[in-house]
């Protein structure tokens, strides 16, 4: 063992025999190797395949125990050579695993006719206690019980009355030893003593029965023997410790058919070993992170899984079909935990007491003398004295203990001697075993004879400060290693919201889209029906056809007139913009030029009979002369005779002034036909000839201030004539029912009809 450095949990397998009322079957076997005793090397537990019966698993254990085998033959194969181990200072852990009815409680605690592990380990202890120190000094040893279970993951003490037990908190100290705080610890004298109190015990125990055991463990049930060796020469004792474990049977609610009182332990007892298989599994795959705290059994047995205990597995198994698939779950957590890898340590300090603590032990919550225990072993070390010489030997069993920013307190607390001392669980407290070991060969490597105190101190401080140092700096880059999983948790956490909210924003997206095509189509599809619906009034609504046609001709053509209109408006607006233009910067004397030149021009061919081009030129007229009433009379009246395509007659001049012009034309040139034949119809409107002279308006008679010789200046009435045919004309129109010209002219405030 103290050679090893590892050691690795044993397996032990032990097929009970059948009980009453159970039916026998070859379902589970044992088979013995070539060694046929009991527990012998070579054999093997097999069980039929569940799903193919031709096929059988084989699971080879060191120790595997047939129905017919014995108390006796297990604990002499298995279990005695431990004892050993406990006495050389070392924790050991047996733990009793199983469906439930197994025989685990048969195995572990036994009848009085068959007595298990506990009553047989206590037995053997106390036989076996040394009284030697394998240096030759004398022990004084003495063994201390504690007892709990833990039932519905809380943990109470056994040793005291049900009734007044309280639930115990699990605890761990600053060197990150787990211990059930507050746990009683008794001091046994004897074998009988032992007996009394167990047998009290176990009656605290929580049970209850079940379809398949009447006594049913209804808890995990952990007891703890220490050895304390105290060797009063050496001043040193050397704690070995045993915790033997019953552990509640993993159960199938259909087959115990529990109630619901049972059902809530049955949850708290599945789960706590469904923790205690993670655990293993982690430990096989080397997790970083083992799921210790994930229950308090696991909490418990941390040292013994992956820590510095010797560790036994008893598996129990149940035979027959009915408990194959538990048979087979029992085996395939056996063979996982086959491979858990412990490093056992020995457990033994140095009593004498601290001459000169170095740092504040204070600080981490111990007493001086507790924690100056392991600055004194390497002081005594580095020192060259005895005492290190033995802390040597034994510590170098510890290949890797923790590390700890407080070397002193890595020696465990005496859990032994009632209340001040013992009242603290240590079944898992383990020494500092690598670190002491460095620290002391840090210390000792420069020292020689002859080493002053201030010497030593220095090298001590300066060996205590480096170690310190490497663990600051081990415990940073675990820190960042864990601030980085973290770091990469959270982004990951982060890119799946993200994720979602995307995937999120898209279906609402689709949905958005799904949304407007239907209110679209909606949409369509109301606007199509009311298009129906109007075609379906309108159809109601619509006229014969002998009504409605005329109404639309009518409508039609006023249509296509107005639009005619239209056209002439913007053409005679075009029209009229130039000449305006032009008529804009003429003076008044060229403008009346101008505009007599057009009436001229106006005038011969409508005479010609080509009317459109009278009338246009008698607009370009009106541009020039635009307040030439007259002018605008011959407009109306040709553009009415245009539109209605009737003939144009122009009014005569009235005949005394033509007769006077002719007479005064005679007079000053003898022969002025010509000018006369040009004589404006428009009454007494003076034109010239293109390119001609006007012609003297005085001489006419006319003032000069009357442009164009508007007779209404000089008759102060109306050419009759005129006005006399174009309301005869009117009339006319009126008869044939075509519009006629209303021509109205306000002449001095006075209107009168022409
Ligand atoms: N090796 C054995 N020889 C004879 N009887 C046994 C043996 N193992 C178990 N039994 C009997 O089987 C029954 C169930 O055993 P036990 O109570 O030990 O099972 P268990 O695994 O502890 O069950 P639980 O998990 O429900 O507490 C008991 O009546 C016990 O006496």
């Amino acid at each position: 063992m103290a050679a090893s450095g590892t050691h690795k949990v044993k397996i032990a397998a032990r097929l009970r025999p059948r009980l009453d009322g159970e039916i026998v079957d070859e379902n589970i076997k044992v088979v013995h190797g070539a060694d046929s005793s009991a527990g012998g090397a070579g054999s093997t537990i097999s069980v039929t395949n569940p799903r193919d019966l031709s096929q059988v698993f084989k699971f080879p254990f060191s120790s595997c125990y047939d129905e017919n085998s014995t108390q006796e033959e297990i604990f002499r194969n298995d279990v005695e050579p431990l004892i050993d181990v406990v006495y050389s200072g070392v924790t050991v852990t047996i733990f009793a695993y199983g469906v439930t009815s197994s025989g685990k409680t048969h195995t572990m605690q036994g009848t009085r006719a068959e007595p298990g592990v506990i009553p047989r380990v206590l037995r053997t202890m106390f036989e076996k206690k040394p009284r030697t120190s394998p240096t030759g000094g004398v022990y004084r040893t003495e063994l201390a019980v504690s007892y709990m279970e833990i039932y519905k993951d809380e943990v109470y003490d056994l040793l005291v009355a049900r009734e007044s037990a309280p639930k115990l908190p699990v605890r761990e100290n600053d060197v990150g030893m787990v211990f059930v705080a507050n746990l009683s610890s008794v001091v046994v004298k004897s074998v009988e003593e032992f007996d009394q109190i167990y047998s009290q015990a176990t009656r605290n125990r929580s049970t209850g029965a079940t379809n398949l055991n009447r006594a049913s463990s209804r808890s995990h049930a952990v007891l703890t023997v220490e050895a304390r060796m105290v060797d009063d020469v050496a001043n040193t004792t050397l704690t070995g410790k045993i915790n033997l474990v019953d552990l509640a049977g993993s159960e199938n609610n259909k087959q115990t058919g529990n109630d619901s009182t049972r059902m809530a332990e049955s949850a708290a007892i599945n789960k706590s070993l469904s923790v205690l298989g993670q655990v293993v599994h982690a430990l096989n795959l080397g997790a970083p992170r083992i799921p210790y705290r994930n229950s308090k059994l696991t909490r418990i047995l941390q040292d013994a899984l992956g820590g510095q205990s010797v560790g036994l597995l008893i598996c129990n198994l149940a035979p027959g079909v009915r408990f194959r698939q538990d048979t087979l779950n029992t085996l395939n957590f056996a063979v996982r935990t086959k491979n858990v890898e412990n490093k056992p340590v020995v457990n033994e300090r140095d009593n004498r007491p601290q001459p000169k603590p170095h740092f504040s032990a204070q600080s981490v919550g111990q007493g001086p003398g507790k924690s100056a225990v392991g600055l004194q072993a390497v002081q005594a070390a580095a020192a060259g004295v005895g005492g290190g010489v033995v802390m040597k030997s034994r510590v170098s069993l510890a290949p890797a203990g923790r590390m700890s920013l407080a070397p002193g307190t890595r020696v465990p607390r005496a859990s032994f001697g009632g209340v001040g001392s013992g009242n603290h669980y240590q079944s898992f407290v383990v020494p500092g075993g690598r670190r002491l070991t460095a620290l002391h060969e840090a210390a000792a490597a420069p020292s020689g004879s002859g080493v002053t105190a201030e010497d030593l101190d220095a090298r001590i401080s300066k060996a205590v400060e480096a170690a310190v140092e490497v663990e600051v700096a081990r415990r940073l880059k675990e820190r960042e290693k864990e601030w980085q999983e973290e770091q990469r948790r959270l982004e990951g956490v982060i890119q799946e919201k993200t994720e979602e909210a995307k995937m999120n924003m898209m279906k609402e997206r689709d949905r958005e889209r799904e949304r407007s095509m239907e209110m679209r189509e909606r949409d369509m599809d109301r606007r199509e029906a009311e298009r129906s619906r109007e075609d379906e009034r309108s159809r109601e609504m619509s006229l014969p056809s002998g009504v409605l046609t005329p109404l639309l001709k009518k409508h039609r053509d006023l249509d296509v007139e107005l639009k005619e209109r239209l056209v002439e408006l913007e053409r005679k607006f075009e029209k009229g913009n130039k000449e305006t233009q032009l008529a804009d910067v003429l003076s008044p004397v060229s403008k009346k030029k101008t505009g007599r030149a057009y009436v001229a021009l106006a005038r011969a061919h409508s005479e010609k009979g080509d009317l459109s081009v009278a009338l246009d030129l008698y607009r370009k007229a009106e541009t020039y002369v635009p307040d030439n009433i007259k002018l605008k009379e011959r407009i109306i009246e040709i553009e009415w005779a245009v539109k209605n395509e009737r003939p144009y007659v122009p009014s005569p001049k009235p005949v005394k002034k033509q007769r006077q012009r002719r007479e005064k034309s005679k007079m000053r040139s003898g022969g002025g036909e010509e000018e006369n034949a040009h004589d404006d119809a428009l009454g007494g409107m003076d034109v010239e000839h293109e390119g001609g002279k006007e012609a003297a308006a005085a001489g006419h008679g006319y003032t000069n201030s009357s442009e164009f010789g508007v007779e209404l200046t000089n008759e102060g009435g109306l050419n009759s004539s005129v006005s006399k045919r174009t309301y005869d004309d009117c009339l006319e129109s009126d008869r044939v029912g075509l519009e006629t010209p209303v021509k109205k002219q306000r002449i001095g405030g006075e209107e009168v009809g022409m």
